[in-house]
This record gives C-alpha cells, sequence and structure tokens, in this order.
C-alpha cells in the first residue's frame, strides 16, 4: 500500500500471472468448438492465434504499474488546476467480456511543490487501467488514486463516461445509454473547486 497526503491508496487488478499466448489460443479454438463453429474452416483458421495477439494488446494494462507511465514529471511551479478532457477509453467490461468506450477527464490540483506530469502521461495512465477487465467505478477511482500516489497533488478529478456493449448488444439492449462515474480526492471535494472543474468537464 502507497500513502499520501489525501490518504491511504490501494492498487488491485494486476495480473496474477504471465500472459500465456499459447494457452489463449487453445482457449479460443475451445470457445469456436463449444458455440458450434468449425475452428479448421478457412475464415476461422487463423482466429485463435490472432484473437491471442489482440488480447495480449486489449489486457496489457495487467502487467502495468502507474509508475511505468507516469515517468516525467516537471517542477514548475504551476499549482492551478490541470484538466485532459475527452481521453478515449477502450475498456473490457469483466462480467461479458465485451468492450465499454467512450471518453475520460482527468485533473488535479498540483501539490505544494507545484510538480505537474505530461498531458500525454495522463492518457497512459488511462489505459493502464482500462486494459484490464474492468467495471467502469473501478477504473475511475484506480485512476484518481494512481495520480494521488505518483504526483501527490493537492485534489484530483477523474469523470468517466462509457456506452457499455453488454447493455447494447445483449441483455436488456438499450444502445446509446451512457453510465457516467466520477472519483474525487482531496481539494477537488471542495465544493466550488469541483464545480469549477465540472464545469470545464461539461463546457465542450
Ligand atoms: N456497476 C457496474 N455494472 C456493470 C458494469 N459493466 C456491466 N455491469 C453490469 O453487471 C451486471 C451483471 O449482472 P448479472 O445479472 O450477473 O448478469 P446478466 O444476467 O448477464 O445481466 P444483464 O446484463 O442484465 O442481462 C449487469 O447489470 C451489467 O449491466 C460496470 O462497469 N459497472
Ligand atoms: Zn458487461
Amino acid at each position: 500500500m502507497r500513502t499520501s497526503d489525501i490518504g491511504p491508496v490501494t492498487f488491485t487488478g494486476k495480473a496474477v500471472g504471465e500472459y500465456d499466448q499459447d494457452r489463449v489460443e487453445a482457449a479460443v479454438r475451445e470457445l469456436l468448438l463449444a458455440v458450434g463453429e468449425n475452428p479448421d474452416r478457412e475464415g476461422l483458421r487463423e482466429t485463435p492465434a490472432r484473437v491471442a495477439r489482440a488480447y495480449r494488446e486489449i489486457f496489457a494494462g495487467l502487467y502495468q504499474e502507474p509508475g511505468d507511465v507516469l515517468t516525467t514529471t516537471f517542477d514548475i511551479g504551476h499549482e492551478e488546476m490541470v484538466l485532459v478532457k475527452d481521453i478515449e477509453v477502450y475498456s473490457t467490461c469483466e462480467h461479458h467480456l465485451v468492450p465499454f468506450h467512450g471518453v475520460a477527464h482527468v485533473g488535479y490540483i498540483p501539490g505544494t511543490d507545484g510538480r505537474i506530469t505530461g498531458l500525454s502521461k495522463l492518457a497512459r495512465l488511462v489505459d493502464v487501467y482500462a486494459r484490464r477487465p474492468q467495471v467502469q467505478e473501478r477504473l475511475t477511482s484506480q485512476i484518481a488514486d494512481a495520480l494521488v500516489a505518483e504526483l501527490t497533488p493537492r485534489g484530483v478529478l477523474v469523470v468517466v463516461e462509457c456506452e457499455h456493449l453488454c447493455m447494447s448488444m445483449r441483455g436488456v439492449r438499450k444502445p446509446g445509454s451512457r453510465t457516467v462515474t466520477s472519483a474525487v480526492r482531496g481539494q477537488m471535494r471542495d465544493v466550488a473547486t469541483r464545480a469549477e472543474a465540472m464545469s470545464l468537464v461539461l463546457g465542450r
């Protein structure tokens, strides 16, 4: 567990083993057989290997830590809010293993040392947690807690808005519905600060 001036932080959801390409390939072949398909027909012959390569990418975040991407920090003495909006999110619902996708808005107020990180690093951090089997609420809070631990900022706000294909293409079948989750830490909890951040998020 790591701590920061905003509070204790735990990270969960990392890989418990190594990515096993051969095993994924065998499992996809088995899945195709189980749904009644013929994995040896021409169009499917390469599919298990292809899916195994794709899953390596889709679940790459299982093998990364926030510290791997929040590598570049600058001490420029900037103490005001920094917000990156509309960071594209592609993740995988851990209940049905189908995608959910949308955008994340990530904002923070630097600590008293004025230490900031590269803007692209915020988007990379989103990917670390999105590229895992996920639920949207955990994705949102993990991004916030990682920023707290790595940057010791005075405040953090993360808003994630996604459409879940498990709700669109199957099940309740409600395409177009969007789920909004937020995680607020430290001084971003102050009513006026939070209102300023939310107005920046919503002012498209
Ligand atoms: N809170 C939360 N729920 C999610 C997320 N992704 C999917 N779900 C929900 O997880 C629930 C799983 O419910 P179950 O009843 O176990 O599964 P199911 O029978 O396939 O449910 P339906 O989707 O309603 O058909 C569903 O209500 C999904 O909408 C997420 O990111 N956060
Ligand atoms: Zn789902």
